[in-house]
């Protein structure tokens, strides 16, 4: 969460001469709402399962390339469609997570304890970041076009 998959993903695109595309974006169009909203109103469960379908859908129809929100790969089904792809992992340590997501409201399962949080949330799913990933990419100290320098490196790709 906050790692910049949105902001690297769209850099790539751009390097690559593709189209980008973004799962949570997609899930607030379909909805017509935030997503703080959907986990306030309707709770976690529901909320994944509207991902679920945003990332299924995605996966099928776009070419290109395509950030995933955070918790998409707690779904098994997800996970082994993933199994395909060039799957990368931006990751970064607690401290520079805590910088980039600060306290923001617009992402509910850091909204209390960010610091704690994010080392609960990622001690439960680091292992399935790493197990879906064809690349793990640290974005520590890195600007966001090293980042995204780094994803082409990663998966030996030029840019367009
Ligand atoms: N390499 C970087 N160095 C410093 N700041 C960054 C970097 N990448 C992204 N940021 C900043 O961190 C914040 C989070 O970035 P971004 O929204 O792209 O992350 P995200 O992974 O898409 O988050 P979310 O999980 O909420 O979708 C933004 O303010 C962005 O400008
Ligand atoms: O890591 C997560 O569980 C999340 C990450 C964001 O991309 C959003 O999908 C939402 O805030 C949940
Ligand atoms: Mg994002």
């Amino acid at each position: 969460m906050g790692v910049g998959k949105s902001t690297v993903g769209a850099l790539v695109a751009e390097r690559l001469g593709c189209a980008y595309r973004d799962t949570d974006d997609d899930i607030v169009a379909e909805q017509g709402r935030a997503i703080a909203d959907i986990f306030v109103d309707e709770g976690e469960p529901v909320f994944r399962a509207i991902e679920k379908q945003a990332v299924h859908k995605a996966l099928a129809e776009h070419d290109g390339v395509l950030a995933l929100g955070g918790g998409a790969i707690l779904d098994e089904d997800t996970r082994a469609l993933l199994a395909g792809h060039r799957v990368v992992y931006l990751s970064m340590d607690v401290e520079e997570a805590v910088q980039r997501t600060g306290l923001n409201a617009a992402r509910p399962l850091l909204a209390v304890n960010p610091r704690r949080q994010w080392r609960e949330l990622m001690d439960a799913r680091r292992h399935l970041y790493t197990e879906v990933a064809r690349a793990v990419v640290a974005t520590d100290g890195r600007t966001p076009e090293e980042v995204a320098q780094a994803v082409l490196d990663a998966l030996e790709l030029k840019e367009a």
